[in-house]
């Protein structure tokens, strides 16, 4: 078992509110995911979590039994953190059997702990090495590999992949999905990349400002953001905002445009909105009836795709496109809309509107 179960954390630093209610469950052998930006409250929720942090309110249960007084050893939960310090005098397979070691496990456990772990993050050849002849993802892997090789209740990570480079990001990525998948262990992951909470959780929760702002599945996250914030946070590039009302079947925008209301949405006319419409939800490479017209604004090409940035009015409107297009700044351009996509939220509390219709 390894439920995790964080109810209305609270914790002050100072002035500093870090966490203003935090709750989470997480469910036996989940990867959940935290995803917020830079002092949202992640570090702060996971060490709270761990024992580490003395709380104002809230309380954690694990496996359904309050644990909140119980000291970090207690809780049997082991925390990997972003730098890992590999002890540098001893070999690779030294360093993977320490904290076996610490519990003083036999040799023979030993040995075969450490080697079902090298197999699994494919290490095997370097068992021998100390931690100065290795590569910084092949130490990366090694630390991984301590932390893995004792069976906690469950693993708090705190954003280990961030020293990596891009490349090695995203093959860890896999790997952590796929050791996740065969330990059948739960992972309470913290990370402010998007890609990697997407990529991997089951559960993500996302964080602003010490306060959780939805919990879902990466779908239910990227396709029905609970607010404009998430929205705008979630999904790259970020999804363009355009003030507008509905007025009977069209909805109007503060830049003059007009769309064909979308079928599901029963917000009262003249009530201020924010469309929201992602990048690969539009085009321009197409004529259609629900469109916008505006001018080209600049392109970015990103190898793969070019994000054309069409400028509405004063607003800028993004749009995914082939790598090969090509235009003039201040060209017209018609960006054909996919309104069944599309997202309205309430423009002053910045709530999604009811999608229930849809
Ligand atoms: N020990 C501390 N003393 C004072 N303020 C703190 C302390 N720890 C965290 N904070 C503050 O609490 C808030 C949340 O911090 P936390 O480290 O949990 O954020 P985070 O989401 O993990 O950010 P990051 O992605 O940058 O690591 C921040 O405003 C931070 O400055």
């Amino acid at each position: 078992m390894g439920t995790v179960a964080a109810h209305g954390l609270c914790k002050s630093f100072g002035k500093v509110q870090a966490l203003d209610g935090v709750t989470l469950d997480v469910p036996d052998g989940s990867f959940f995911v935290v995803l917020g930006p830079s002092g949202a409250g992640k570090t702060t929720t996971l060490r709270a979590i761990a024992g580490l942090e003395k709380l104002d309110a809230g309380s954690v249960h694990l496996d359904g039994r309050d644990a909140t007084g119980d000291t970090p050893a207690e809780r049997d939960l082991a925390m990997v953190f972003q730098s890992y310090a590999l002890y540098p005098r001893h070999t690779v397979y030294e360093n993977i059997a320490s904290p076996l070691r610490a519990r003083r496990r036999s040799s023979s456990e030993i040995a075969a702990a450490v080697e079902q772990m090298s197999n699994l993050l494919h290490i095997e050849r370097l068992l021998k090495r100390r931690p100065a002849q290795l590569s910084g993802g092949e130490m990366q892997r090694v630390a991984l590999a301590r932390a893995l090789v004792r069976s906690p209740r469950a693993f708090l990570m705190d954003e280990p992949l961030t020293n990596l480079d891009l490349k090695l990001r995203v093959e860890m990525r896999t790997e952590l999905t796929r050791i996740h998948r065969s330990l059948g262990a739960t992972f309470v992951y913290v990370t402010n990349d998007q890609v990697e909470a997407l990529s991997m959780a089951d559960q993500v929760a996302v964080l602003k400002e010490g306060k959780v702002q939805q919990v879902g599945t990466p779908t239910e996250v990227y396709e029905r953001p609970a607010n404009q914030w998430v929205a705008g946070f979630v999904g790259s590039p970020q999804i363009s905002l355009l003030a507008c009302h509905a007025e009977g079947d069209r909805l109007v925008g503060a830049e003059g445009w007009t769309l064909p209301r979308p079928r599901w949405t029963t917000a009262e006319d003249g009530r201020p909105l924010l469309l929201g419409l992602r990048a690969e939800d539009l085009s321009v490479e197409q004529r259609g009836n629900a469109s916008l017209s505006g001018e080209l604004y600049g392109l970015e090409p990103l190898g793969d795709r070019t994000v054309v940035d069409v400028r509405v009015g004063t607003e800028i409107l993004k749009v995914k496109a082939r790598p090969t297009v090509t235009g003039t700044p201040g060209e017209r351009l018609h960006v054909t809309v996919d309104l069944d996509r599309a997202h309205l939220f309430d423009a002053g509390t910045g709530l999604a509107l009811s999608e229930a219709g849809r």
